[in-house]
């Protein structure tokens, strides 16, 4: 039997390369579409940078299409091109902060794209989909460690809304119509890079998030890092998080796609990518000051606004249903993202 064909939206971006990957060895035939709004084009090369460096590591091909996943035509021409399987949906704008800013542009991209890629699936009888969800849907945790029973829907940012929002039409969805097997991934903090150095997080401008901050501040690319907050109910006083190796990440993804894949089981599931373990703020610089033998200079500042104390997963139910279990701790992360950002001071741009 041929190999099924996967769409990969988004695949140009971190997590998308990182799971593009995994796929191709895997055995899936993958296709990418991304409009590279947030990810390097490679200049001459046709294909992303972060793409054809995939292609290097794994000796197989990719097919890339730049388009834009709100572009109805574009969509629909991809469909016409090839006879697709199932679709990996990872192409979503992503920074919290800046969707407080420009909530509009954060909807269409994110709601208008996923519902343009909906209809041009059902319109050619693909019903198999795997959403890049979120740990922000469950808003802040009632209890720990957060189960996939958590209450959803306390968002407090239009970003976050996107992926509740996109979770609920999924729900509509797979209720009107039997066909649809929907797999909703949460993830939760996704870190790291691929053990070869080739690829990684590779953030436009100052990183929002804490580990590629890190990152930056060893490689000497930023003077110090603000640690938000020193006075939470946590065991050192910072942030605790549930950090999850992309590798890890992506693998759930692979056994995702296995289950639509191999079962003729139909509806919408939604599943934790987590490790279960909380991790602090500084417990992850002390970290990386090992993995790196780079000193990670830091200022305890103020609280970051809506930041929560602490958020870890309970992933057992991904464990059950998809045979997955994270395997990598927090140091293989650091020591990975170090590889990463060592060799590439300036990502995938060689300036
Ligand atoms: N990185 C995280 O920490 C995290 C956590 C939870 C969920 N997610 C979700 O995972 C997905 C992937 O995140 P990422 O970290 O790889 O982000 P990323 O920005 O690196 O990748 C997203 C990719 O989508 C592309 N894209 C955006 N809008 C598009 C459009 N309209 N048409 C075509 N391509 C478009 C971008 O150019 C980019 O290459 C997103 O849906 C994000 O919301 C990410
Ligand atoms: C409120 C918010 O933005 N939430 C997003 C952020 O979650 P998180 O806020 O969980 O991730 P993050 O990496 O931004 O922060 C992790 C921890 O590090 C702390 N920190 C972060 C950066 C920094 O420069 N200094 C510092 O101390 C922060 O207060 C928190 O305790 O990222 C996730 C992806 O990974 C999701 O996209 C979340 O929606």
């Amino acid at each position: 039997m041929a190999p099924p064909t996967v769409l990969v939206t988004g695949g140009a971006g971190y997590i998308g390369s990182h799971t593009v990957l995994e796929m191709l060895n895997a055995g899936y035939n993958v296709i990418c579409v991304d409009n590279l709004c947030n990810a390097y084009s490679g200049g001459a090369s046709k294909l992303p940078e972060a793409l054809s460096r995939v292609q290097e590591i794994t000796g197989k091909k990719i097919h890339f299409y730049r388009v834009d996943i709100t572009d109805r035509e574009q969509v629909r021409s991809v469909f016409q091109e090839h006879k697709i399987d199932m679709v990996a949906h990872f192409a979503a704008l992503k920074a919290v902060g800046e969707s407080c800013r420009i909530p509009l542009q954060y909807y269409h991209n994110n709601m208008t794209g996923t519902n343009v890629l909906l209809e041009a699936m059902a319109d050619n009888n693909v019903f198999k989909f795997v959403y890049s969800s979120s740990a922000t849907v469950y808003g802040e945790p009632k209890f720990l460690p957060v189960t996939e029973e958590h209450p959803t829907g306390n968002c407090t940012s239009p970003y976050g809304k996107t992926k509740y929002f996109t979770e609920e039409i999924l729900k509509d969805l797979c209720k009107s119509d039997k066909r649809w097997a929907v797999v909703s991934l949460r993830y939760f903090n996704p870190v790291g890079a691929h053990i070869s150095g080739r690829i990684g997080e590779d953030p436009n401008g100052e990183p929002n998030n804490l580990m590629p901050y890190i990152a930056q501040v060893a490689v000497g690319r930023r003077p110090k890092l603000s640690v938000y907050g020193s006075d939470f109910p946590t065991k050192d006083g910072t942030g605790v998080r549930d950090y999850i190796h992309i590798v890890d990440l992506a693998e759930g993804h692979v056994k995702a796609l296995d289950k639509l894949r191999n079962i003729a089981e139909t509806g919408f599931f939604a599943y934790n990518l987590g490790t279960g373990v909380g991790c602090s703020v500084l417990e992850l610089v002390h970290a990386f000051e090992r993995a790196s033998g780079q000193k990670v200079t830091y200022e305890l500042v103020d609280r970051r606004s809506g930041d929560v104390a602490t958020c870890y997963a309970d992933a057992k139910l991904a464990e059950q249903a998809l045979g997955w279990k994270a395997t990598r701790g927090i140091d293989k992360m650091c020591e990975d993202t170090w590889r990463w950002q060592s060799q590439n001071p300036n990502g995938y741009a060689q300036k």
